[in-house]
């Protein structure tokens, strides 16, 4: 089953096509990335398929219903969801409520009455924190539940977003350079987190520049150059690909870090 069909989709900004003619895939299984040298286009693409952006052209199919002109929070109500390169939490509320507040998305009583807190809400209240509890666990930051999202580390807050992201209860979550600025545990971490989520029946798309990570956690991937497709396949096929050790690392083979 294909969870995300991207069908010749073109997005330009004045003179530059940020995105031109682009179609891919994304099976409902596994982890598809999409890769590509600074200003490639992935960010754009990212920002296309999960509505804050609208194409000039293509379409973009989310298990099989055009949701172009869809906006991200209708997306994200439908099963769709993204991370952001900038972490983009609450600060002041405590990891557990950030974690919360992303789940309250999917939630029947909503973000409003979770605020105000009436008595029929309560039992999905305690459902609510214990599934936000698990997430947490998930991702490494259970100790850290009770401590505002403003004190934790960078590395911290980008796995919080990720356990964001899954509170929404997603079918497909969309992560944008989830391993940037994490340490080599924190990376080691969020790659067993990707595998789990998608082992759980999540799809995953990711943009990500470690290498290392990509070749350790993708089943298939999408290479971007100029705002083109150049490539896509399984891992080894990509990075042994002519045209992306050239685009990619001017003739240098991909390292596996
Ligand atoms: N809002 C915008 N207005 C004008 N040009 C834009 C805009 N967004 C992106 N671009 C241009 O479109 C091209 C693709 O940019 P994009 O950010 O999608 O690439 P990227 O692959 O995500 O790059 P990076 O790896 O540096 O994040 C670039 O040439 C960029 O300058």
């Amino acid at each position: 089953m294909t969870r995300l069909s991207v069908q010749a989709v073109t997005k330009r900004f004045g003179g530059v096509t940020a995105t031109g003619d682009v179609s891919f895939d994304v099976p409902e299984k596994g982890v598809t990335a999409v890769i590509g040298p600074n200003g490639a286009g992935k960010t754009t693409l990212f920002s296309l398929v999960s509505g804050f952006l609208t194409p000039d052209q293509g379409r973009i199919l989310f298990d099989g219903e055009d949701i172009v002109g869809m906006r991200p929070d209708r997306l994200a109500a439908r099963g769709l969801v993204r991370t952001f390169q900038l972490v983009q939490l609450f600060p002041d509320l405590t990891t557990l409520d950030n974690v919360k507040v992303g789940q309250h998305l999917q939630t029947r009583s909503g973000l409003l009455a979770a605020v105000l807190r009436p008595g029929s809400t309560r039992r999905e209240e305690a459902a609510v924190s214990a599934r936000a509890r698990e997430l947490l666990a998930l991702v490494g930051l259970l100790d850290v539940a009770d401590q505002p999202a403003k004190v934790l580390s960078y590395g911290q807050q980008r796995l919080l977003e990720v356990a964001r992201a899954l509170a929404a209860g997603p079918r497909l979550v969309l992560l944008d350079e989830p391993a940037a600025g994490l340490d080599a545990a924190e990376s080691k971490r969020l790659a067993a987190v990707i595998r789990t989520i998608a082992d759980q029946g999540v799809t995953v798309l990711l943009i990500e520049h470690d290498m290392s990570l990509v070749m350790n956690v993708a089943d298939r991937v999408v290479v971007l150059d100029f705002g083109r497709k150049i490539a896509e396949g399984a891992p080894a096929e990509v990075r042994a690909h002519p045209a992306v050790i050239a685009a990619y690392l001017g003739g240098v083979e991909i390292a596996d870090g």
